[in-house]
C-alpha cells in the first residue's frame, strides 16, 4: 500500500493542492482526473518525490519502488534507442539487455527498433521505449503522466493491454490521463478541482460502463 496524507502545495500564491489524501493498493490502478492546470502532474511529481510538498506525510513502504513516466519523454534525439535506455541503466548492452529487460523491450515492441536513433522514431515508438525505460526499474508503483496523449489507437490499446497485465501481476499504477480508454481500466478515478481530491468512481463497489458525458461531468466545476 502507498499512501500520501495531507499534502498541500502552492507555487507562490498559487495554491495547487490542499490537503490531499491518496492511497493505492497493489494491483490496482487509479486515475487522476481534472482540467489543465488542476494540479495532476504536481501530485505525480510530489508522489514520484521530484517536487517537495509545503507539508503532509507519505506512507510509503520504505522498500517500495516508485517510477514515474513524466509528460515529455526523457530521451536523447541524437543517441539510439539503446544508448538511451543504457544512459538510465548503465552496463554493456549485453548486461543490460538481460532477459527480464529484453522482454519488457519484445512486450511493448520495442525491441524492432533498438539500433535506431531517437531522432527518427514516431511519437508512440518514443511514448513505448520511455515506458520500457522506466519499467526497466522493477517499480512496484507506476505514475504515469498522460502516456497515451496524441498516439494511435494501436499504440494506445498496446500500451494499455501492457499495464493491464503489470496491474494483474500486482502492480500498482496512478495515471493523470484526459483519455477515457485509460480511465475505463481503472478501479478508481478521483478528480482535481481548485486543489481538492474527491473520489468519484470506485468500481471496487460499482462496477459498470461509464460514459464519456460522465466524465465531462465529472471534471466541470
Ligand atoms: N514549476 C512551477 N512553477 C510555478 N507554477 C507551476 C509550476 N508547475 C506547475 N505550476 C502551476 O501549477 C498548476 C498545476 O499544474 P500541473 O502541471 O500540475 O497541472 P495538470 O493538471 O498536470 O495540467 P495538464 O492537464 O495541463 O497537464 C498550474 O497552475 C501551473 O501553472
Amino acid at each position: 500500500m502507498f499512501s500520501v496524507s495531507s499534502v498541500s502545495k502552492s507555487y507562490g500564491k498559487n495554491k495547487v493542492l490542499t490537503d490531499v489524501s491518496l492511497s493505492v493498493s497493489p494491483g490496482e490502478c487509479i486515475a487522476l482526473l481534472g482540467i489543465n492546470g488542476s494540479g495532476k502532474s504536481t501530485l505525480l511529481g510530489i508522489l514520484s518525490r521530484n517536487i517537495k510538498p509545503d507539508s503532509g506525510c507519505f506512507g510509503f513502504d520504505c522498500q517500495a519502488n516508485a517510477a514515474l513516466l513524466p509528460q515529455d519523454n526523457p530521451l536523447i534525439s541524437e543517441l539510439t534507442a539503446i544508448d538511451n535506455i543504457r544512459l538510465w541503466h548503465p552496463g554493456s548492452r549485453k548486461t543490460v539487455m538481460n532477459s527480464h529487460n529484453m522482454s519488457i523491450c519484445q512486450s511493448l515492441g520495442v525491441d524492432s527498433f533498438l539500433d535506431k536513433r531517437v531522432s527518427k522514431l514516431s511519437g508512440g515508438m518514443k511514448k513505448r521505449l520511455s515506458l520500457a525505460i522506466t519499467m526497466m526499474s522493477d517499480p512496484d508503483l507506476l505514475l504515469l503522466d498522460e502516456p497515451l496523449a496524441s498516439l494511435d489507437l494501436l499504440c494506445k490499446n498496446g500500451i494499455l493491454s501492457y499495464l493491464q497485465n503489470y496491474i494483474s501481476h500486482g502492480g500498482s499504477v496512478i495515471i493523470a490521463t484526459h483519455e477515457t480508454s485509460a480511465l475505463d481500466i481503472c478501479n478508481k478515478i478521483y478528480t482535481l478541482k481548485n486543489g481538492h481530491i474527491q473520489l468519484a468512481i470506485d468500481r471496487n463497489i460499482s462496477p459498470g460502463y461509464t460514459s464519456p458525458e460522465t466524465y465531462i461531468n465529472l471534471i466541470r466545476s
